[in-house]
């Protein structure tokens, strides 16, 4: 049981980064026994029951889950004579490390002392971070106004355009922005394929209530990927109502979509139109100098040398999505660093090599899960289960990690390929393979392996 909690403490910290006093609160808490779908945990005092249970439940609660890879509840008992055990809640080096960005920049939004951060919000999504170009100057002015005044204009804001063009990002800035402005703020962030299976529980555990405070005692609520409600007709007509009641109250409504309202089939002219009502604004693909710019940002924050030529070489052959950008990135500087090499133009080009062409868009999670099953040894089932032992895991994980960097799938639809799992479960696994990509040999050259096999393939 010791080593479930450890393992989930660090994930917590690794997933949403805990203050000093959500670790002080987890240090008094003794892990007593996993139980069906329980979990029960044991505290000395009431005080710290009631802490856990209001703060700090739905991050104990997802980390357990991530753990045990079911989703589980816990327990919170108070008995005096609890000695919690010697485990040491891990600093959360490395949500810190990815959420500041260069070191010149401005504190980030969320470490302010007013603002707790918020655990659905990404520290790393901040307006600090973003690169303004033409592709996205106006949609980056539009979420400014939004986040400065909410409620007052372009309500709702509608944001639509390609996979990996800053849509999810800009609405994090908004919540992180709003929330340093006026910390009381109720901000909401949620991606479409969670406020659907939201909706779904609350019928089926008969929670409406809950449901409807979670969504409209707001005054901001951010949701993403709305394409994905598209034919999903209750829970549209749900939405619809989350949206008329925010909309007369005065609070916020933000959007995004991979297509405009006008292109969004499956949904009614009444929606439509009402997501016209406010602004629609586009991303586009980055121009040349705006993917130079975001690779350089990118590599402030990481803290990583790479030269100009470098970054223009990426620039110049990853065309079309950031987080790819981001990726090619990754690499070369991870190799740079795990053989002790400078990072220059010849390396850059060995090791994106094999990486770069233009088909990507053949790529399919079940490709990817096949290739990596296979280089692994493993079936793809083996892959997709729940099995935590070590080869399973990793190989899990890194073919989760692809599938966000190669395909244009969300994370709660890659979660899907891999059984049913939780989008903050692949959210975990890619931020795990990111970090250990440049520390450990193996994993390097596992996930270049298995990355340049894929892409062989659909080569054909
Ligand atoms: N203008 C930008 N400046 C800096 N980073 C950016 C910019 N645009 C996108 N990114 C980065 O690119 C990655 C992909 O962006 P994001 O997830 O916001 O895309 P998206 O449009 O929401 O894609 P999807 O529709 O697939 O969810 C993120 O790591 C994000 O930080």
């Amino acid at each position: 049981m010791e080593d479930i909690w450890r393992e989930a403490l660090e994930h917590l910290v690794h997933d949403s980064g805990i203050s000093a006093q959500h670790r002080s609160f987890l240090r008094l808490v003794k892990p007593l026994a996993v139980v069906e779908d329980n979990v029960f945990l044991a505290v000395a005092e009431d005080f710290t029951k009631t802490y856990i249970e209001s703060t700090l439940r739905g991050g104990v609660t997802e980390a357990l889950s991530h753990v045990l890879g079911r989703d589980i509840r816990i327990a919170v008992t108070v008995d005096a004579s609890v000695t919690p055990p010697d485990i040491a809640v891990p600093e959360p080096t490395a949500v810190d490390d990815a959420g500041t960005s260069a070191p010149s920049a401005p504190t980030p939004v969320t470490r302010t002392p007013d603002a707790v951060p918020d655990p659905h919000l990404n520290p790393r999504y901040t307006f600090d971070t973003f690169v303004i170009g033409s592709s996205n100057r106006f949609a980056h002015a539009a979420a400014l106004a939004v986040a400065e005044s909410p409620g007052k204009t372009y309500n709702p804001l509608f944001i639509y355009g390609g996979s990996g063009l800053g849509k999810t990002h800009l609405l994090h800035a908004i919540g992180h922005y709003t929330r340093q402005i006026k910390p009381q703020t109720r901000v909401r962030y949620v991606n479409s394929e969670e406020f659907t299976n939201d909706f779904i529980n609350s019928i089926r555990d008969d929670r409406s209530l809950t449901f409807k405070r979670t969504y409209r005692e707001v005054d901001v609520l951010l949701i993403d990927d709305i394409q994905f409600l598209q034919g999903k007709e209750q829970t549209l007509e749900e939405f619809f109502h989350t949206f008329n009641a925010l909309h007369n109250a005065g609070k916020h409504v933000v959007i995004t979509s991979d297509v405009s309202p006008r292109n969004l089939d499956g949904i009614e002219e009444r929606m439509r139109t009402r997501f016209e009502w406010g602004l629609m604004t586009d991303v586009q693909p980055p121009d040349l100098e705006t993917r130079i710019a975001i690779l350089r940002k990118k590599a402030q924050a990481d803290d990583v040398a790479a030269p100009g030529d470098v970054l223009e070489y990426i620039a110049s052959n990853i065309t079309s999505n950031i987080r790819e950008l981001e990726g090619a990135l990754i690499r070369v500087t991870a190799f740079a660093a795990l053989n002790k090499q400078t990072v220059d133009l010849s390396l850059a080009q060995v090791v994106l090599k094999d990486l770069i062409s233009d088909n990507d868009s053949e790529i399919t999670a079940s490709s990817i899960i096949g290739t990596t099953a296979d280089y692994f040894g493993i079936s793809m089932d083996e892959l997709t289960g729940t099995s935590r032992s070590r080869v399973f895991v990793t190989a899990r994980q890194i073919a989760m990690y692809l599938c966000r960097e190669l395909t244009d799938l969300s994370l709660p639809k890659i979660g899907e390929h891999f059984g049913g799992k939780d989008h903050t479960t692949v959210m975990y696994s890619v931020k795990k393979v990111e970090d250990q990509i440049a520390q450990r040999r193996q994993m390097y050259n596992q996930v270049n392996e298995i990355h340049a096999r894929v892409k062989q393939q659909t080569r054909g």
